[in-house]
């Protein structure tokens, strides 16, 4: 039926939930625990000011990051359950990821075991596949965009970067020829530049440090263009390990591994944990 369970349909207001204590400061505003009183459904409350919203021009983005999240169900991607606002502030309505934020976790070990790194970068290679699937791509794989549930499994969360791609042959029933340069540029990029994000972020798990870190953005910038890929002699990483990464920050985005072929790489197949989970 065309119906839609309460939830979809449900107009959210703060005086449905308990507000708990603060989780940190997202980039435009506050997140806080909170119960979402009927169901005691524990959630994350992001809080926006729509004033800095404005100011930053992102309201488009953040229609795109809700519309994108909203409808994408993976367990290693940040359910968003709604949104409401009022006179001054936009509320998202987030899973609560247990374990907090994964760039804290890198800080603190410095650097991860194989073992660990296999399992994040597998269960984050599966959500990628998922998305792309549904030609979304994000765009923005980083540490500080990572989260940790309850059981230690990995969540992508923060979607503002991403774009939902169309097949534009099939939106613009067979020809291109009427579309703007805009259109046409928007999607210059495709779901590739994911693989390659992927490769910089297992990189960071082992070395500590990303592939391509300089002083000045112009020399990151010109190790990243010229793929300037060194592997430090310490910490000691695997020969596998390497290969994979080597064959994940490649310049041709075409020549890049695809994800599903990453899943049965040896270094994978070896040292990621199936479940997703790091067990320690
Ligand atoms: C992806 C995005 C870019 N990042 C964010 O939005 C950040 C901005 C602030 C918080 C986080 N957002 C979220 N955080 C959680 N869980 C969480 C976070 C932090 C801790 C933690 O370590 N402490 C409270 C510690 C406890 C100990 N004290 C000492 C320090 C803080 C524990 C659990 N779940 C959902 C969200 C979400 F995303 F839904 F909002």
């Amino acid at each position: 039926s065309t119906e839609v369970s309460g939830e979809e349909k449900k107009r959210w207001t703060l005086n449905d939930f308990d507000i708990g204590k603060p989780l940190g400061r997202g980039k435009f505003g506050h997140v806080y625990l909170a119960r979402e009183k009927r169901s005691n459904h524990i959630v994350a409350l992001k809080v926006l000011f729509k004033s800095q919203l404005q100011q930053s021009q992102v309201e488009h983005q953040l229609r795109r990051e809700v519309e994108i999240q909203s409808h994408l169900r993976h367990p290693n991607i940040l359910r968003l359950y709604g949104y409401f606002y009022d006179q001054k502030r936009v509320y998202l309505i987030l899973e609560y990821a247990a374990k907090g934020e994964l760039y804290k976790e890198l800080q603190k070990c410095k650097y991860f075991s194989e073992r660990r790194a296999a399992t994040y970068v597998a269960s984050l290679a599966r959500a990628l596949i998922y998305c792309h699937g549904k030609h979304v791509i994000h765009r923005d794989i980083k540490p500080e965009n990572l989260l940790i549930g309850a059981q230690g499994e990995l969540k992508i969360a923060d979607f503002g970067w991403s774009v939902h791609t169309f097949n534009r042959r099939q939106t613009m029933c067979g020809t291109l020829d009427y579309l703007p340069p805009e259109m046409v540029e928007s999607v210059e990029h495709d779901a590739s530049v994911d693989i390659w994000s992927l490769g910089v972020l297992c990189y960071e798990f082992l070395y500590g440090v990303p592939p391509f870190e300089a002083k000045e953005h112009s020399d990151t910038y010109r190790r990243i263009v010229q793929v300037d890929l060194k592997f430090p002699p310490k910490p000691i990483v695997s020969s596998a390990a390497k290969d994979l990464i080597s064959q994940m920050l490649v310049k041709d985005s075409a020549e890049r591994l695809p994800l599903h072929k990453l899943l049965d790489h040896p270094w994978i197949v070896q040292n990621a944990d199936p479940s997703g989970i790091f067990r320690g």
